[in-house]
């Protein structure tokens, strides 16, 4: 039986960011990423430092897992990561949420493509601005939008904006996938800030900072402007 590595399973809760942000759902978070952004708010799938909580579960090991913590209160999965595109064995989740008629959505960074991509529901790529001090692989994420492109499901791009570079960055990317729709996403520069008021107040002048900006350009006229509402409510803390 093929095995998928998992950090974390939590939920129902909401989906905190872009597209269907609101909607009820589970998290499952896989182990590993080819990325290190800067700022990842999520860097314990990678560092090192939660290596001891990775779990190499089966699809069913993470069914039942999805069941004893939500019972019937949900119908929709959130994948996430870490980056859940470098696992092949994920089919046999995707495959098996399907059979028990759940929504799923994908959080990816689009720097790799898997053939499971297709049974995705709510998909969501979120290539990585200047300060991420990551490179987008432009070659690639062609690639994987043109693949998309007919998809059944509905696809967007979110790409996190800290500061003026990263605004540029977020244009270029809107310019060339015009036809997608497209979400900027406040960036948490405080990720180790303990104190929720504090961090909520600072998110909200980023918001409105982010906002202007898209207020004041001619390129951004069919954007949109979200917070990671997740974060607003619950702060830094994991497994919310
Ligand atoms: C932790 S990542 C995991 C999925 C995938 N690796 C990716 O980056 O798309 C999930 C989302 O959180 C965003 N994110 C990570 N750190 C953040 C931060 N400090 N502030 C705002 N968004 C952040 C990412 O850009 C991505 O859209
Ligand atoms: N509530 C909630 N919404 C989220 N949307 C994307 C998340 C992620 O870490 O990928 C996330 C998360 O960690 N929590
Ligand atoms: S790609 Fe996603 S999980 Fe990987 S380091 Fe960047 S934000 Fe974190
Ligand atoms: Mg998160």
């Amino acid at each position: 039986m093929e095995r998928i590595p998992v950090i974390e399973i939590f939920g129902p809760t909401i989906q905190g960011e872009g597209m269907v942000i609101g909607q009820k759902t589970m998290f499952v978070r896989t182990a590993g990423c080819d990325y290190r952004c800067r700022w990842c708010d999520s860097s314990f799938t990678w560092d090192g430092s939660a290596k001891d909580e990775i779990k190499q579960m089966t699809a069913e090991d993470i069914w039942q897992q999805l069941k004893q913590l939500g019972g019937d209160r949900f119908n929709h999965v959130t994948i996430s990561g870490g980056n859940p595109a470098l696992l092949k064995s994920l089919h046999a989740l995707i495959s098996l949420l399907k059979q028990h008629r759940m929504r799923i959505g994908l959080e990816t960074q689009g720097s790799v493509w898997q053939d499971w991509f297709y049974d995705i529901d709510d998909f969501t790529i979120s290539p990585k601005p200047p300060s991420s001090n990551m490179e987008t692989n432009f070659a690639m994420l062609d690639t994987i939008m043109d693949r998309l492109a007919s998809h059944r499901g509905q696809v967007s791009i979110k790409v996190v904006v800290f500061n003026d570079e990263d605004f540029a960055y977020a244009k270029h990317v809107h310019q060339r996938y015009p036809t997608v729709p497209f979400y900027v996403q406040v960036g948490n520069d405080d990720i180790h800030e303990g104190d929720d008021v504090t961090l909520r107040l600072k998110l909200l002048q980023k918001l409105e900072w982010l906002v202007e900006q898209v207020v004041q350009s001619n390129e951004m006229n069919d954007v949109r402007v979200l917070p990671q509402l997740h974060t607003l409510l619950w702060g830094n803390r994991r497994g919310v």
